[in-house]
């Protein structure tokens, strides 16, 4: 099938080179121009595993082409995903005007009958919003249908190409067959197509991204009352974990959720609650929990330092949201660096890859490090932000070798506490003893 993907960021990219791998000729478009050039020159613009091998061979084989022109993009194309960015207005609803945007321009260019497919993440009536500015210059028939993206950075690809489920919103019987068409390679071990009409379609998005970050933010209450009445949250995650009711995935405490997602969609979808006049209260305290839970481990380096926090010098592992990413979207790093900054302390960091990202945005405010070892030179204690692999067993020698103070603050509860007991460090991780 010929497709056209609009939008070459994660999720564009992404689904433009998993659909050619399954053998349809993809064209994406993007209005970055840069991009665009990287892109047909053969370089990956994200850090994506298993994306480099997968994007090279469908270029190399002519079924992934680049363009800046929507007209050219869409020429022949059975299928038009859009894949573009709804991020928070300043009111919290998604900011609809990129799509709509594109929406009116295929008006403008359509000339035979297309399938408009939404990928993006966008409130209940959105299809209807798109149907309306495509049909106000559109001379041609066009079906537009919901078909929200499930993928998770960092697997992408894995997820794109083994989903649990697809969800496809439409009421038309012909966008239906082709939507079949095109996802049967990807559903081949049972996993469903679910179809359902287009409002339920992007209501599932929202429930789906609001019910994991549920999740995350309860179990971020659970550790914090495990270190006020001394029980261990490895342990209570495990023993609610083993019931399938609950399940095990997405109960790990930390420093916070973040990403471009979880926080723009669950503020989204209160704001959508809003606006039917319902208040949705357990998700603001979602995030409510989650504001405070990015500084979780702050009062814990104040104290462990008496409150005086100048002339410190910290190193942090760990930048992007969470590891085999370099997004540093909603970084919960970020809010620590800026909280540590602001009390006076310096800080060098290291990231396997996202320090690009965050060089770019933080400057000279911070230093940057070559290497998670050389990141420790001069630092009185370390903080772990994201758990990348490679923080998982590092070389305590050098870590203490380093170090000031035999101080480490962790976020993502990486290591045993009672082996960093035995090995002498004050360590402190989320919801489990405390070593003082
Ligand atoms: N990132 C994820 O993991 C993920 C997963 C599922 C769903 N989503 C949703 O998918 C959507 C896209 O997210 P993303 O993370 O890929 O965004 P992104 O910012 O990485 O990429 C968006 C791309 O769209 C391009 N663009 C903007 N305006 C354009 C236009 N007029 N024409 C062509 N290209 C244009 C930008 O240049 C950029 O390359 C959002 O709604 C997001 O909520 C994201
Ligand atoms: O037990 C857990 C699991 C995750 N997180 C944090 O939650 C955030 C999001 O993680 P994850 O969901 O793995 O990454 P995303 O790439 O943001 O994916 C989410 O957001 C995407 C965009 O909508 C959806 O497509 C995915 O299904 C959904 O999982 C990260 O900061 C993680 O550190 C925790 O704190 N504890």
């Amino acid at each position: 099938m010929k497709i056209t993907v609009v939008g070459t960021g994660y999720v564009g990219l992404v689904t433009g080179t998993c659909f050619a791998e399954t053998g349809n000729e993809v064209t994406c478009v993007d209005i970055d121009v840069n991009k665009v050039a990287k892109l047909s020159a053969g370089q990956v613009t994200i850090y994506e595993p298993g994306l480099e091998k997968l994007f090279e061979r469908n270029l190399k084989e002519e079924r992934l082409f680049f363009t800046t022109s929507l007209e050219d993009g869409i020429r022949d194309a059975e299928v038009v995903f859009l894949a573009l960015p709804t991020p928070p207005g300043a009111d919290g609803a998604a900011d609809l005007s990129f799509i709509l945007k594109v929406a009116d321009q295929l008006g403008k260019l359509m000339t035979d009958y297309k399938v408009i497919v939404d990928k993006s993440t966008v409130p209940v009536g959105t299809a209807e919003k798109v149907i309306a500015a495509i049909a106000q210059n559109c001379k041609t028939s066009f079906d537009v249908v919901s078909n929200p993206e499930f993928l998770r950075e960092g697997v992408a690809v894995d997820d794109f190409m083994k989903p649990d489920r697809v969800v496809i919103g439409t009421n038309s019987e012909r966008a239906r067959k082709i939507m079949g068409e095109l996802y049967a390679p990807f559903v081949r071990q049972g996993n469903p197509i679910i179809y359902m009409d287009e409002k339920s379609a992007e209501l599932t998005k929202y429930a789906a991204n609001s019910f994991l970050a549920t999740k995350i933010s309860f179990m971020n209450e659970i550790a914090v009352l495990c270190e006020k009445l001394g029980a261990d949250v490895d342990m209570v995650r495990r023993g609610i974990g083993s019931d399938d009711r609950i399940g095990k995935r997405f109960l790990f405490p930390g420093i916070g959720y973040g990403g471009s997602c979880f926080p723009k969609d669950v503020q989204a979808l209160v704001k959508s609650s809003e606006d039917v006049n319902y208040d949705f209260r357990i998700l603001n305290a979602v995030m409510d929990v989650n504001e405070k839970q990015k500084l979780f481990l702050l009062p814990k380096i104040k104290a462990y330092f008496n409150d005086d926090l100048k002339g410190k010098h910290f190193a942090l592992w760990g930048l992007a949201f969470k590891p085999n990413t370099d997004d540093i979207r909603e970084a919960p790093a970020l809010y620590i660096i800026d909280a540590l900054v602001d009390a006076g302390a310096t800080v060098t960091v290291f990231d396997p890859e996202a320090m690009e990202n965050v060089r770019q945005i933080a400057g000279d405010k911070i230093t940057y490090a070559e290497h998670q070892y050389t990141c420790l030179d001069k630092a009185d204690a370390l903080i772990i932000a994201t758990e990348w692999s490679v923080f998982r067993t590092p070389d305590f020698n050098k870590i203490s070798a380093a170090l000031k103070y035999k101080a480490i603050f962790d976020g993502r509860n990486l290591f045993e506490v009672a082996r960093m007991r035995e090995m002498g460090y004050h360590y402190e991780s989320v919801g489990r003893a405390a070593i003082v």
